[in-house]
């Protein structure tokens, strides 16, 4: 049988969501090229074509965000939850935790619908950024933000993590970068949530695994370590020598390469042009100095280029977001994407459930216990 490790290029499934071509660093959902949502689009609409295939008429879309705003507010218990959290809990495990309980605060969960697991892919969408932003609070021993009645998602959840009304250019800068995370064809955290979707799971056990397997630094969990790895360098004088030290020791550069682009990550040019705005606006120019130190020396070294992680880590820095909700912020807009995945799966549903080859030790007999301490003592 033939293994591929780490199944690279190996096709699981057959998806109408989200074309990839890695040669061409081209990125669609649904056939629209992520540039041109990224532009003329907004969060709101790309969940739509991410759920239902087409982009939506102007009462659709304005149904579909009075929905999602209609459920942002989180259950009492599951806030009683997370006070009972340590405030030193890892925002990833907060929020596998609180997505975990929310099937319990399910109205429905025996309907298993596609109809009902559309509902829960909008209250799924719209309660994320609530977990995330409340869990700040919490932790810090401040009471949670009320959500906004008004207001598309990326405002909100800036409301809600800062207590005030973001500027309109940071809020629009969080939409976009909403939509360019929204879906990546087979990621690893979009496969778990398959996996889990193809054994007729319901949708909260399979967003539970996207998100455990989102956390990961060689996935979602890379844009944190960018953030933590510029900490550490702290100084544009010394970007070049700590790469060296990392590469010289054979350790992996956070932010770079990727599984199936060959060449630029389409979102990368976006998310840098926000770096370098943002910048601007802030006065604080020291990560997107540092980035190009970075970038061309890793591209001289190792022919590699960053991935969308690296630039999206000083995005959410110029926007107050805590570094370690990074990751959550990612999860907040892949939530849109494991859902449309896991419908897709339950669609056309066959278990998955790959081989392994085995390579240990064979025909081992069974020694009893007492044999095997006398085998240890002699
Ligand atoms: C949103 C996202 O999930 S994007 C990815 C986010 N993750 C990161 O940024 C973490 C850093 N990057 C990586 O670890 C990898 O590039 C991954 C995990 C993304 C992809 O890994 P793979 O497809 O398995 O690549 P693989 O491990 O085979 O690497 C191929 C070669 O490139 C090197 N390489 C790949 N990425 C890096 C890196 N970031 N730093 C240093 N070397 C690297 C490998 O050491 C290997 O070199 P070798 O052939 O000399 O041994
Ligand atoms: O596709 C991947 O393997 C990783 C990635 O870029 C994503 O999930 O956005």
């Amino acid at each position: 049988m033939p293994t591929t490790e780490g199944l690279e290029d190996v096709v699981a499934a057959h998806t109408r969501i989200c074309n990839l071509d890695g040669q061409r660093g081209k990125l669609t959902y649904y056939g629209v090229d992520v540039h041109d949502l990224a532009a003329h689009s907004s969060f709101e609409e790309t969940a739509y074509l991410l759920w239902h295939g087409t982009l939506p008429t102007r009462a659709q879309l304005e149904a579909l965000s009075a929905e999602l705003r209609a459920n942002r507010t989180l259950p009492g218990r599951l806030i009683d939850l997370m006070r009972l959290l340590p405030s030193s809990t890892p925002p990833m495990d907060v929020l596998r935790t609180v997505v975990s309980a929310l099937s319990t605060t399910d109205p429905d969960l025996s309907d298993r619908s596609q109809e009902a697991n559309l509902r829960r892919a909008v209250r799924l969408t719209a309660l994320l950024p609530s977990i995330v932003a409340s869990w700040d609070h919490i932790r810090n021993g401040r009471e949670p933000v009320a959500p906004l009645e008004d207001g598309s998602l990326a405002e909100n959840f800036l409301y809600m993590l800062k207590g005030e009304r973001p500027d309109s250019y940071d809020a629009h800068v969080l939409d976009v970068a909403l939509i360019l995370h929204a879906d990546h064809e087979l990621n690893a955290s979009t496969f778990s949530a398959r996996v889990a979707a193809s054994t007729l799971a319901d949708m909260y056990a399979a967003i539970t695994a996207a998100i455990g397997t989102l956390s990961g630094p060689l996935h979602g969990g890379a844009n944190e370590q960018v953030m933590r790895m510029f900490q550490r360098i702290g100084d544009v004088s010394r970007a070049q020598e700590y790469i060296r030290g990392l590469l010289e020791r054979k350790e992996r550069i956070m932010g770079f390469g990727h599984r199936v682009y060959r060449t630029e990550d389409p979102r990368g040019k976006h998310m840098d042009a926000f770096a370098v705005e943002l910048s601007r606006r802030k006065g604080d120019t020291r990560w997107v100095e540092m980035s190009r130190v970075i970038e061309s020396y890793v591209k001289e070294q190792k022919g590699l280029h960053a991935n969308v992680d690296f630039y999206s880590a000083t995005v959410y820095y110029l926007l107050g977001i805590p570094v370690d909700l990074d990751t959550p912020v990612f999860a907040c807009s892949r939530v849109v994407g494991w859902t449309a995945h896991v419908m897709e799966q339950y669609a056309n549903n066959r278990l998955i459930r790959p081989r392994g080859e085995y390579v240990g030790p064979k025909d081992v007999p069974y020694v009893p216990i007492e044999q095997r301490e006398q085998a240890q003592v002699s």
